[in-house]
């Protein structure tokens, strides 16, 4: 093999076998160039105002150009190496990513210090390049930066969700509604073992849709697959396009151009189908003046901008109350488009709109999926748990229910005469639903025919059921579907536990690295929900260290709702079926796949009915 010291000439460069190493030689040069001018020098770690010099927090190994990059798993398990850098760098350190300089927060004190006490600093996001494409005058909230326009727009939906979350209970009925689809869906499979990704998939974006339209699709409309196709479509090619973000000239390669075209087509095509929908859910919308303006500050005092951390457990109502008044009279159904229309007027910011929902499926769906995805090979590979649920859930529905209708019944019969022999019928309703396996699912005691099927578990039952709440919280830890939370960016300098965070500066929590502390959760890798039980196991503790939905001003903008869907979803599942693995197999074996959210690999399961 010889070497010609010779400078090729430019046609012999241009050649069709030169052309690709001068490609990649150009394109090492820009990078390089680009990385070297981009690593700006750390600005000294002193907060102007106040004059106290703080530390900055630990580096991660760096190397120049490429900084941490090549000591780091694959972008999306790079949480789990960030959990475990925790032992050597601690709670809060940085890393350079290809020029940037970022920090982590990897326990919940350091996020609650930075995302909670000093909200306002962390409140930012980034300018992403594939955003500049997608969006470009930056409308919606998820990428909205923390300016006058996100508080409004945020204050505006968030009101209409708390008042659909706690006040005319539209949340639960929509949740409820899909519900009774969701579990005829898994009856479907009458115990054979299947794959339950698309039922739970069209669940959670059914949910979605009967919030935002207040109807959810028919399992066979085209316009319900063509919804998730495109969501879908978003995600592959977000996933494929990330290094845009750091360097935005990429978008004009072939590869990085196809992704993008095809991300902005699934988006026009969302939003054509958005686009209907509201025509629909506007027919004999109204504008009077004093109404909008009485609706809005009724709303405004709801959204109670100062109250981010949403108390989730505020008074629930009871049953009888659950039809929103929609369903029981002429009035058009409630959506929460209809509702932020009414409230923004007839001049409202369409693109704001569209983008928002948009925003609301990408982000609200997902999510909801892989945690039920998690609940059914959880549950399946701990029928202990199962167990302990159904007791406690057929205790509180059935045997109490049955308590107080008999003592109502022998008041009244008796006039005032005092019941002794109630906890006599409470034993003798206490049934083996095995044992009873009648097609009505009718369960006999001495002195009534119990109709398991027709009683559900609600919202309201939560308070009464603390070992099916310690269950959805030790889910929610055990596998934080969303591992980190989204970028934050310093709106100044600012410090988290005694470090500088220079303005910015982009920060991530660390929610699975929270979620798996040693120093708060005794064995963090056991499924374990006992551990939110007090001694007695009558009370929920430790909840408030769960951070799934992160802190703050930029916490989960749907958590009222995720809460409700996933308390509602794994008590009726519970209440419905026995899960199992697939015959013959001890376990349902499944490993991470990191795609948007932490999902299981494809699985089958099998359900059978209870009763
Ligand atoms: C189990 C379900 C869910 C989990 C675990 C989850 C978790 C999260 C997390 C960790 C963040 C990032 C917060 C941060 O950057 O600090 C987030 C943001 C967000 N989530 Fe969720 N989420 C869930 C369901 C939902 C649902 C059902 C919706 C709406 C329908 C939703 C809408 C949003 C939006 C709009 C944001 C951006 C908020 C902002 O930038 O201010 N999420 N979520």
């Amino acid at each position: 093999m010889t070497f010609s010291l010779a400078t090729p000439s430019l046609s012999s460069l241009l050649s069709s076998t030169t052309t690709p190493s001068f490609i990649l030689l150009t394109v090492t040069f820009a990078l390089s160039y680009f990385l070297l001018s981009k690593r700006r020098k750390l600005p000294a770690p002193i907060i102007a105002g106040d004059g106290t010099t703080y530390r900055h927090p630990p580096c991660l190994p760096t190397v120049p150009i490429f900084g941490s990059m090549p000591f780091m798993p694959a972008f999306p398990t790079q949480y789990k190496y960030f959990t475990k850098m925790r032992e050597q760098y601690g709670d809060v350190f940085a890393y350079y990513m290809m020029g940037k300089y970022q920090v982590i927060l990897n326990s919940k004190e350091a996020i609650h210090e930075a995302f909670v006490k000093r909200s306002t600093d962390f409140a930012d996001r980034p300018r992403a390049g594939v955003t500049n494409v997608l969006n470009p005058r930056h409308k919606g909230i998820l990428f909205r930066n923390y300016d006058d326009n996100f508080k409004k727009y945020h204050k505006l939906s968030l009101g209409i969700m708390k008042q659909f979350g706690f006040g005319n209970r539209v949340m639960e009925t929509r949740i409820m509604e899909e519900m009774k689809y969701f579990m005829e869906n898994l009856a479907s499979f009458e115990g054979c073992e299947f794959n339950p990704t698309p039922v739970v998939t069209k669940c959670s974006m059914n949910i979605v849709c009967g919030i935002l339209f207040g109807k959810r699709f028919n399992d066979d409309d085209p316009d319900l697959s063509d919804i998730i196709a495109n969501i879908r479509t978003s995600f592959n090619n977000i996933g494929k396009i990330f290094m845009v973000n750091a360097f935005p000239f990429l978008r004009h390669f072939s590869f990085h151009k196809k992704a993008l075209q095809s991300c902005v087509d699934a988006q026009n095509k969302i939003f054509k189908m958005l686009e209907q929908k509201i025509v629909e859910c506007t027919v004999g919308l109204e504008f009077a003046e004093e109404h909008i303006h009485k609706e809005s500050t009724t709303s405004e005092q709801q959204a109670d901008e100062n109250n981010y951390d949403i108390k989730i457990e505020s008074t629930y109502y009871n049953h009888h109350q659950l039809q929103p008044k929609d369903d029981q009279g002429d009035q058009p159904t409630s959506s929460f488009i209809r509702s932020y229309i009414e409230l923004e007027g007839p001049n409202y910011d369409k693109e704001q709109l569209l983008h928002f929902m948009r925003e609301l499926f990408l982000a609200g769906t997902e999510t909801t999926a892989s945690t039920l995805e998690w609940t059914l090979v959880l549950l399946a590979n701990h029928p202990d748990v199962q167990e302990k649920m159904f007791k406690e859930l057929e205790r509180v529905l059935i045997e109490e229910q049955h308590q107080k209708e008999f003592s109502t019944q022998k008041s009244d019969e008796n006039s005032g005469q005092i019941i002794n022999d109630v906890s006599k019928l409470a034993s003798d309703s206490k049934l083996n639903c095995s044992k009873l396996n009648t097609n009505e699912s009718l369960h006999q005691s001495n002195e009534k025919v119990v109709n398991y099927k027709s009683y559900l578990p609600f919202l309201e039952d939560k308070k009464c059921l603390p070992y099916c709440d310690a269950v959805f919280n030790e889910i929610l830890r055990y596998k934080p579907v969303a591992p980190m939370t989204l970028p934050h960016v310093t709106m100044k300098d600012s410090h988290v536990m005694g470090f500088f965070v220079p303005k910015g500066c982009t920060v991530f929590g660390n929610l699975h690295g929270a979620h798996h502390d040693p120093r708060v959760w005794r064995d963090p890798e056991k499924f374990n929900p006992e551990r939110f039980l007090n001694e007695n196991n009558e009370m929920i503790v430790n909840k408030e260290h769960i951070v799934s939905f992160s802190l703050g001003k930029r916490s989960c903008f749907g958590e009222i709702l995720a809460r409700q869907e996933f308390f509602l979803s794994l008590t009726n599942l519970v209440w419905r079926f026995k899960i199992f693995p697939p015959e013959g197999q001890e376990k349902v074996n499944v490993d991470d796949v990191m795609d948007v959210t932490v999902k299981p690999s494809s699985f089958k399961i099998r359900l059978i009915e209870r009763f």
